[in-house]
């Protein structure tokens, strides 16, 4: 966020700022550490759908990771090559599966038995083949908060193992259906590797299971989920996609002809990204200082929803101030809106604020505006874009 300040003073906040020259190195990053052993990347659309985050990236090499009708056809628009956009999704519509046909995706990530069928009927109605990839519950802890984990037997996400047979008799007896894949995903945020090495195992199980049954599945799907370092943006503006990488090339048997895919959001998106609010009033009370600010938990939800943390920073004029200089205070950074929940973080010790201070709340590109809200009617956002 250096030097940013200056162009940031005039512009109308609450605004999402957006790094695009960071994204592209993200991605570029990604994609080089991807290749070296041939993996493809699908990027996972509700991460962040800004048509300038889908402009840049649909131009960098990777497909893209849709779960809905209208991220397909945004996708598409943004410039997304249909054969490189999978589908995910526990309740996908029919209006959605006609659509994703018409379109000729790469593959549905089917999440039930029941989908399977009614994939199956669409698609033998309009004349075409079905792709699909069963998403399988590994049943793998992601170690992360309870809210994204997906991979464990309680939750809603994929196939259940004893289903397995039934998936494969109706994709048999079906020609209006093709499998293509088996899909995995755990969770989100994670930074244990060791997650994925649990993982690895369970899908190299897996994978033998359907190839001792006679089925060479061209496609292993193994999600998203690599978190991001929150805590220190600037010293890690870039996660460590080789050791990720690495860790798939050492861990997976694969079987000949085998493509590996995944599904990567937060890990590209998260830190290109920043929520730039202004001071609008300082409240001292008798136990805490508040700094209130304009933006609130519509602009940015995850602290109020995962009590997530995000750095707070005060983008200061004089870059040159000694650190000793300068007097710290602790604050409570919180939104203007009529919940308690509406806090971006407690106790935060930062240089004294006064009234109109520029904030930022960084690593906000991911899970961000995507989930802002109008709650209380609050007002349409803005934009900067550093080119
Ligand atoms: C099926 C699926 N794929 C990919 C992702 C992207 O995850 P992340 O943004 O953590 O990389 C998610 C979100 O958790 C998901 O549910
Ligand atoms: N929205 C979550 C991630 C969910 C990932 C999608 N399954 C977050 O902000 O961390």
């Amino acid at each position: 966020m250096e030097n940013v300040r200056e162009e940031l003073q005039n512009q109308s906040t609450p605004l999402y700022y957006y790094d695009l020259p960071l994204l592209r190195e993200t991605v570029n990053v990604a994609k080089n550490a991807a290749d070296r052993y041939g993996y493809k990347i699908h990027y996972a659309i509700k991460a962040n759908n800004n048509s300038r985050i889908l402009e840049e990236i649909s131009q960098l090499g990777v497909g893209a990771d849709c779960v809905s009708g209208a991220e397909i056809a945004l996708a598409i628009e943004k410039g997304f090559q249909p054969a490189e956009v999978v589908f995910a999704g526990v309740g996908k519509t029919d209006k959605e599966i006609q659509l994703a046909l018409e379109n000729d995706i790469l593959a549905f990530n089917v999440e039930s038995v029941q989908e399977i069928g009614v994939i199956s009927e669409i698609a033998s109605s309009l004349g075409k083949v079905a792709n699909i990839a069963l998403r399988i519950n590994p049943n793998v802890d992601a170690k992360t908060h309870h809210y994204i984990t997906t991979g464990l037997d309680e939750n809603k996400f994929g196939i259940m193992m004893h289903e397995l047979d039934t998936c494969l008799e109706i994709i048999e007896n079906h020609a209006s259906l093709s499998l293509v894949g088996l899909h995995f995903h755990v969770g989100s945020q994670i930074t244990d590797l060791n997650v994925y090495k649990r993982l690895c195992v369970k899908v190299n199980e897996w994978n033998a299971y359907f190839y001792d049954r006679g089925y060479t599945v061209p496609i292993l799907n193994l999600g998203g989920g690599l978190g991001i370092n929150y805590m220190e943006p600037d010293e890690e503006s870039i996660v460590n996609f080789s050791n990720f990488f690495y860790l798939f090339h050492q861990f997976l048997e694969l079987k000949p002809g085998q493509e590996v895919h995944f599904e990567l959001g937060r890990s590209i998106v998260a830190n290109c990204g920043s929520l730039i609010s202004r001071v609008l009033y300082i409240k001292n009370g008798l136990k805490k200082n508040f700094a209130i600010l304009d933006a609130g938990m519509t602009e940015l939800l995850r602290p109020a929803l995962y009590q997530a943390y995000h750095k707070v920073e005060l983008l200061q004029e004089d870059k040159q101030i000694e650190e000793e200089e300068i007097s710290k205070v602790r604050y409570d950074i919180v939104g203007p809106i009529c919940e308690s929940s509406d806090c971006f973080g407690k106790d935060v010790l930062l240089p004294e604020l006064i009234r109109g201070d520029l904030i930022a709340i960084r690593s906000a590109g991911a899970y961000g505006e995507v989930m802002s809200s109008r709650y209380n009617l609050r007002q349409p956002l803005n934009y900067f874009y550093k080119e």
